[in-house]
């Protein structure tokens, strides 16, 4: 067994049960658990690693993102995808990600995840759904075991192509039976479901416009033969979304959703900015999750997600970077505060959504719609997965009477520690488990490739 102890943390916030926010707080790790929490005064006084954060820095969970797509790093700003809408910006991306290798799918996991770190992610779910050249979800699977980060990968998938009534070209669709195949290998080879798992699998085909009717159904039955393996994907991302949805399944997509048995506590959509009240309430009622993904919401000018309605119904809400080719980053904190304003802006009332309304979508609410009860929070018994920001930062000065605000409000984007699962993995705002400047250069080298 091995302790750590962090202490003299200026405010530790918790988002226990009863919302502590503890001033001069500390808290005793065993092995890759949380074993006390308390102040600094209250705790051991030693272990055998002690971080002392003389009073500096606030110390929060880990935060959790809800949705991505980590080989689209590979692909930002592409001049032809800048200015497009949802279905022309996949249109003119879908040639390039054809030429997506294993390599490629590496490396751009790593990217990913080595940005998320630094904003404070610690826990992640990807959407790998195309899988030319070889590509496997093992590629990233490994990658992020190299690179700590506790994982949520999905297993994506698309089966309907351009000369069936779908989006992508045929070239990059896949055969049914073969995903389905491919998903229960997954699932057996990777699924961990015990507590403080690392790794979790999903299953994701890619969306309406991209997969049959059929592939929802029988996804949705494998995945719920086996415990805890959740279902994902996107759903009523923009109006043409929706008028796809309504001329081909003659259902609007919650009642799509509905009609394919994908409403449940095991389902979670990104997106739903136009997820009509009717869908809203049933979401709600049957604790079906969300991913929203502000930026790339924005970014494509598909519209603002209801995300406070959604919080009334009892819609268990969290967050989503979404790819990289349509954000164009992967900064958790920088995507706590685009959610936080344009709720505001949605609702027009700044009262909509507090800093630590938002605080809490990204902790407990991705905890809660990626099905986990041991992360989100710093208690007793939670895994490890905690991170520190130095209030000497320039941004927060002026704003140290409510440094839990500030983090939303001062635009924090990056952290100076970050734990996961007890594991060190940014030391004094660096990456502590690979090398990150050779992974810039490999990702530069390929990216590169992939335009040619
Ligand atoms: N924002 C995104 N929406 C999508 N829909 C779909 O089918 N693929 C994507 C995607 O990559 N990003």
């Amino acid at each position: 067994m091995s302790t750590l102890l962090v202490k003299n943390i200026h405010t530790l916030v918790t988002l226990d049960a009863e919302r502590r926010e503890i001033r001069n707080g500390a808290l005793l790790v065993q092995d890759n658990a949380i074993a006390q929490v308390g102040t600094t005064l209250e705790l051991p006084q030693t272990a055998d690693d002690v971080l002392d954060l003389q009073g500096r820095h606030i110390v929060l969970p880990g935060l959790v993102n809800t949705h991505h797509h980590f080989y689209q790093t590979l692909t930002r700003v592409i001049p032809v995808a800048q200015n497009c809408t949802l279905f022309h910006w996949l249109q003119n991306l879908y040639p390039i990600w054809a030429n997506l290798t294993p390599e490629a799918i590496y490396i751009s996991a790593q990217m990913a995840a080595a940005e998320l770190l630094l904003s404070g992610c610690t826990t992640a779910s990807d959407h790998l759904y195309i899988y030319p050249n070889g590509c496997t979800l093992d590629d990233e699977i490994q990658a992020i075991r190299a690179i700590g980060l506790r994982f949520h990968p999905t297993r994506g998938s698309m089966s309907v192509g351009e000369s069936k009534g779908g989006l992508p070209p045929d070239s990059v669709v896949e055969n049914e039976a073969d995903i389905l195949k491919d998903s229960q290998r997954l699932i057996e080879q990777y699924h961990d479901n015990s507590r403080y798992s690392m790794l979790r699998l999903a299953l994701a085909p890619c969306s309406p416009f991209s997969v049959t009717p059929d592939l929802m159904r029988e996804s949705a039955t494998l995945a719920r033969s086996y415990p805890s393996v959740r279902l994902h994907t996107h759903l009523a991302e923009n109006q043409s979304d929706i008028d796809y949805s309504v001329a081909t399944f003659g259902m609007i997509p919650g009642d799509y959703a509905e009609s394919v048995g994908w409403l449940g506590e095991d389902v979670w959509f990104a997106h739903c900015v136009k997820l009509d009240d009717g869908s809203i309430q049933k979401f709600g009622a049957t604790g079906t999750g969300v991913s929203h993904c502000p930026g790339s919401n924005t970014r494509l000018a598909s519209g603002i997600a209801p995300i406070r309605q959604m919080l009334n119904a009892g819609v268990p809400v969290s967050l989503g970077v979404d790819g990289s080719a349509s954000n164009d980053a992967g900064n958790m904190l920088q995507e706590a505060r685009t959610a936080f304003l344009l709720a505001r802006v949605r609702e027009s009332n700044p009262a909509a959504m507090t800093a630590r309304d938002i605080l809490e979508m990204a902790t407990l609410g991705g905890a809660k719609v990626l099905g986990r009860d041991d992360v989100g929070a710093i208690a007793v018994g939670m895994a490890a997965d905690f991170i520190a920001v130095n209030l000497d930062r320039p941004q927060f000065a002026g704003a140290l009477h409510d440094p839990v605000a500030a983090l939303i409000f001062c635009q924090a984007n990056a952290v100076d520690y970050s734990f996961i699962n007890g594991k060190k993995v940014i030391d004094q705002g660096r990456l502590a488990t690979i090398e990150l400047e050779t992974l810039v250069e490999k990702t530069n080298a390929i990216a590169e490739q992939l335009m040619n």
